[in-house]
């Protein structure tokens, strides 16, 4: 698979997001992104309804918890064929462990999130009172994730030749935080427009509201894709 430019469809409503993606082509298999927001309310039977459509689906959760509720979290979702699933980094070596195994036999990618796009260094320092530099705890949780198990990690595009080289050119970086120039940064501090990620090492780059509310989205996508490709 080329390196994809996920779309993230948070959406308050389905029929919302149903419109949206009716503006591409049918045989346009696009790259999904569900996340909290839209499977709080819609759950499993919107990512089925996707995935029978034909879409690739990263199932944003995010998931943090105890190792054994986060390996049958994982036992279950292994039956669900999403291409890629999150737990939190944070969560530690043992449960990041433990997804993995519970997605045993899957092949669904297993991706840590380590630090939040929407968290700076003073966010860090100040509220999380993490003693270290952003790219730093960034690394080191990615390291984490890498021993035991992940496939990858969230991170911004900033950090990714830091990742790669303290992992391996083959774990994978999945990386948020993306808006073009002229595009609004809204709640996010850790940020690079897709030419940046690619130019870093990205392996797929995720973006939302520059596409999702975007007056065309469409063409607001084609035009990612596009600098992302370059
Ligand atoms: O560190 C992270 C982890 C996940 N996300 C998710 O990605 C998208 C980004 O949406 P935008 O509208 O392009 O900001 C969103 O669904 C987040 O939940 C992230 O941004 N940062």
């Amino acid at each position: 698979m080329s390196k994809p430019v996920i779309v993230a469809l948070d959406f308050a409503d389905d029929f919302e997001c149903i419109n949206f993606l009716n503006q591409f082509p049918k045989d346009d298999k696009l790259f999904l992104k569900i996340g909290l927001e839209m499977f709080c309310q819609f759950g499993y039977p919107f990512v089925r309804n996707l995935r029978e459509r034909g879409y690739n689906i990263f199932l944003d959760l995010k998931l943090h918890d105890i190792p054994n509720t986060v390996k049958r979290t994982c036992e279950m979702i292994a039956q669900w064929d999403v291409q890629m699933l999150t737990v939190h980094a944070t969560g530690g070596a043992e449960m990041i462990e433990a997804a993995k195994k519970g997605l045993d036999g899957s092949a669904t990618k297993l991706l840590a999130v380590t630090q939040l796009t929407s968290l700076g260094q003073t966010e860090l320092a100040n509220e999380l009172q993490v003693p270290l530099k952003s790219q730093d705890y960034v690394t080191h949780l990615a390291k984490l994730a890498y021993q035991n198990g992940a496939d990858g990690v969230i991170s911004s595009a900033l950090e990714v030749p830091l990742i790669k080289e303290a992992t391996s050119t083959n774990f994978l970086c999945v990386t948020p935080g993306i808006r073009p120039k002229s595009a609004q940064v809204g709640d996010q501090k850790r940020v690079a427009t897709p030419a940046h990620a690619r130019s870093l090492g990205s392996d797929a780059i995720v973006v939302g509201r520059p596409i999702t509310q975007a007056a065309d989205g469409h063409q607001a996508y084609m035009n990612i894709c596009k600098e992302w490709n370059k």
